[in-house]
């Protein structure tokens, strides 16, 4: 009878996805901080590359804001040169990043139960930014430092033949409390989850090659909910449920 490939495919993908779970679960576990490669293969991420490049042609990103008492004041730009825009992966032309965020909540899902004191029910949208290559850089900082919710920050890289020595643009991140630290290249198709509070102060160093990346940050159930109540302000409080593949909307603890 025909070789039924779609069930083939989809299953071999479920697979690979509860593998990835597991090394993302046991690194962040023990180490807080987990690189993944290839994660896309290259045909997926040449193509999330091309719309992310469309995007940036089109002039649809703007200069990175930084937090409220800093806006405005456009000479901070020593303090974070990037530019960046928010999509939730549905808007025209950006299908392809969609398939992205999706694919990240896939690996998510598969994460429930295994993260200490982590439960994750839902995450921001997919926030698009590019470094101009102008030695343009982010100083080091903490993405979540007062509990506002967000648990794992999830960065997607989409550099091909990336090279630090001449371009610079490492994401180097100092784990609190150790004496060494993780200098990650933004290489083309590559994952990266780390814990988002304090534990994991970091910084981009200056970029002389345009540098993009796709952001999304995961929020803890428990930490968000105190979060709104306490209203300590941080990332505006729109929390999108997670999607698997087939784009049903999957509450974590089903
Ligand atoms: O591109 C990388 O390797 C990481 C860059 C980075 O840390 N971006 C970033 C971007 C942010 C945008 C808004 C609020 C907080 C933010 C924290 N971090
Ligand atoms: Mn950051």
């Amino acid at each position: 009878e025909e070789f039924d490939t779609s069930k083939t495919y989809f299953s071999v993908l479920e697979t690979r996805t509860k593998m990835l779970a597991d090394y993302a679960c046991n690194c962040l576990n023990r180490y807080g901080v987990c690189v993944i490669d290839n994660f896309l293969g290259n045909g997926k991420g040449l193509e999330i590359h091309e719309q992310v490049q469309d995007m940036h042609q089109k002039g649809l990103f703007t200069e990175g804001q930084l937090m409220n008492s800093e806006r405005g004041n456009s000479n901070l730009k020593h303090v974070r040169g990037d530019v960046l825009t928010w999509v939730d992966g549905s808007e025209e032309g950006c299908e392809d990043i969609g398939f992205l965020v999706s694919s990240m909540d896939a690996v998510i899902l598969k994460c429930a139960g295994k993260l200490t004191n982590v439960s994750v029910n839902g995450r921001t949208k997919a926030m698009v930014a590019c470094y101009p290559g102008n030695g343009t850089q982010y100083l080091r900082h903490v993405d979540n430092p007062n509990d506002d919710g967000r648990c794992i920050t999830c960065i997607y890289y989409l550099n091909k033949n990336w090279e630090a020595k001449k371009y610079g643009g490492l994401l180097r991140i100092y784990p609190e409390g150790q004496d060494r630290v993780a200098s990650i290249e933004p290489v083309f198709d590559r994952l990266l989850f780390f814990w988002s509070d304090r534990r994991n102060p970091h910084e981009v160093m200056k970029a002389f090659k345009t540098r993009y990346a796709i952001t999304v940050w995961y929020y803890d159930a428990d930490q968000r909910e105190k979060a709104i109540k306490g209203y300590k302000g941080g990332m505006k409080p729109e929390i999108v449920p997670l999607h698997s593949h087939d784009q049903r909307s999957v509450n974590c603890d089903t």
